[in-house]
């Protein structure tokens, strides 16, 4: 038996195959993605297996990618040699709202209330939501389980989540709900595995495409620099990040319309706007263009300035995660943001730094260092199966 998790997103849709064994959700047999699913791509699909690597390009012709990409993943997960029979698939979901504070089977009356919250996160929620439902025609007989993004964030306090507006706004449930949180499951968990500190005060960075941080105490999230919607705190591959809400006021003035206001804050900001070249921090790197320059700076500069915030929410620091895409292969950002950090004491060791980018677990910070550094590759995935295995045994 096995879980497949799905991450479906507005461009990509990403899979693993987890056996379980006895009860126990095991690492990942298969693991792939597809790009490209956005209108006019170039639909691809990328998968290991069995010590594997494939690229294969979707010939979709007519067809919409997101639904042409479904069947081939059907195909392939019913074909492969050796793979085991799939008891339920779990779904990665952004957004649960106040109401979905724990992962649950899905049902239609779910994902209509879940629809409600498309606006909050219009690169994600809609596609997550697409997903499950074209899984559930798919596969009608096997459980779907809708695992939330917000959920590891329910420990944090009504001060920490609530914006400065008028209560009857606050209570339509206007605040901050924090995303990012099954990958944030993932780092704590693997963290309290590995070092004693993980139980003190721990800030994790996911840097990928989307970006924030989170403050936890004792493995529960205390603070986190996203809020309401996927919008705030950290800037992003396209994704502008906090911002003066006079800025959109301005714009609004200006005569953007509240569509065109959404584009430019969800896809056309962040490293992409402000460097003009690409949202891919490593064409960045690899760019001599002065405005990368500026926007890895910036993109720097924003992580030091959030981290100062995590910091102080935490009274201190026992331990910095670094994960994500950028968090985990880009040794130059985890050098810059640590040593605009070292007066709270961290000190990296740089060979094991430069080292950290093989896709395993390392602790990079110097013997001597105040606080704990390490690099751990993220498995939202995993999470989503061990929740989703969870449920299905208490059925
Ligand atoms: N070797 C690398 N060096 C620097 N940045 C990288 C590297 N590999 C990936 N990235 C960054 O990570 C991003 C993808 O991160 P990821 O966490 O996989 O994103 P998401 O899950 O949000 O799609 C890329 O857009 C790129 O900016
Ligand atoms: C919530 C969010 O931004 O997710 P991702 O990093 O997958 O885009
Ligand atoms: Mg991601």
């Amino acid at each position: 038996m096995a879980i497949l998790s799905v991450n479906a997103g507005s461009s990509t849709l990403k899979f693993a195959l987890y056996p379980v064994d006895q009860g126990a959700v095991q690492p990942s047999v298969l693991v792939g993605s597809y790009e490209g699913l956005e209108p006019n791509g170039a639909p691809m699909l990328k998968y290991g297996y069995e010590g594997e690597i494939r690229s294969v390009p979707l010939d979709c012709l007519s067809r919409e990618p997101f639904a042409c990409a479904l069947s081939q993943l059907k195909n392939l997960v019913l074909t492969l040699p050796n793979i085991p029979k799939i008891q339920a698939i779990a779904h990665r979901i952004v957004h649960g709202g106040s109401l979905f504070t724990q992962s649950v089977i899905s049902t239609t009356s779910i994902l209509k209330e879940l629809s409600k919250l498309n606006v909050l996160a219009p690169l994600h929620q809609p596609h997550n939501i697409e997903g499950v439902r074209a899984f559930a025609n798919a596969f009608p007989d096997i459980p779907q389980v809708l695992c939330f993004d917000t959920a590891y964030h329910k420990t944090v306090s009504s001060i920490e989540s609530a914006f400065a507006l008028p209560a009857e706004i606050t209570s339509q449930g206007v605040r901050r709900y924090g995303f990012h949180g099954l990958s944030y499951q993932y780092i704590i968990g693997t963290l309290l595995d590995c070092t004693k500190r993980a139980q003190g005060r721990v800030m994790m960075a996911h840097l990928g495409n989307g970006a924030s941080l989170c403050a936890a105490i004792g493995g529960k999230s205390i603070a986190t620099t996203m809020g309401f919607s996927a919008l705030d705190g950290l800037m992003m591959g396209t994704r502008a990040g906090s911002l003066d809400a006079g800025v959109l006021l301005y714009l609004l003035d200006k005569g953007l319309t509240p569509e065109q206001l959404e584009k430019l804050l969800y896809k056309k900001s962040g490293l992409l706007g402000v460097s003009g070249i690409s949202a891919d921090m490593r064409k960045l790197r690899a760019s001599k263009e002065p405005l990368a320059i500026v926007a890895i700076d910036l993109f720097t500069h924003r992580v030091v300035r959030e981290a100062g915030a995590m910091v102080a929410c935490l009274e201190g620091l026992d331990v910095i995660a670094f994960s994500g895409g950028i968090g985990e292969h880009d040794s130059r950002l985890r050098q810059s943001v640590c040593e605009k950090l070292s007066w709270l004491g961290i000190k990296l060791d740089e060979t094991l730094n430069q080292a950290a980018t093989n896709d395993a677990i390392s602790k990079i910070s110097a013997e001597d260092s105040a606080i704990e550094v390490w690099v751990i590759p993220t498995d939202e995935g995993l999470v989503a199966a061990r929740d989703a295995q969870a449920l299905l045994a208490q059925r």
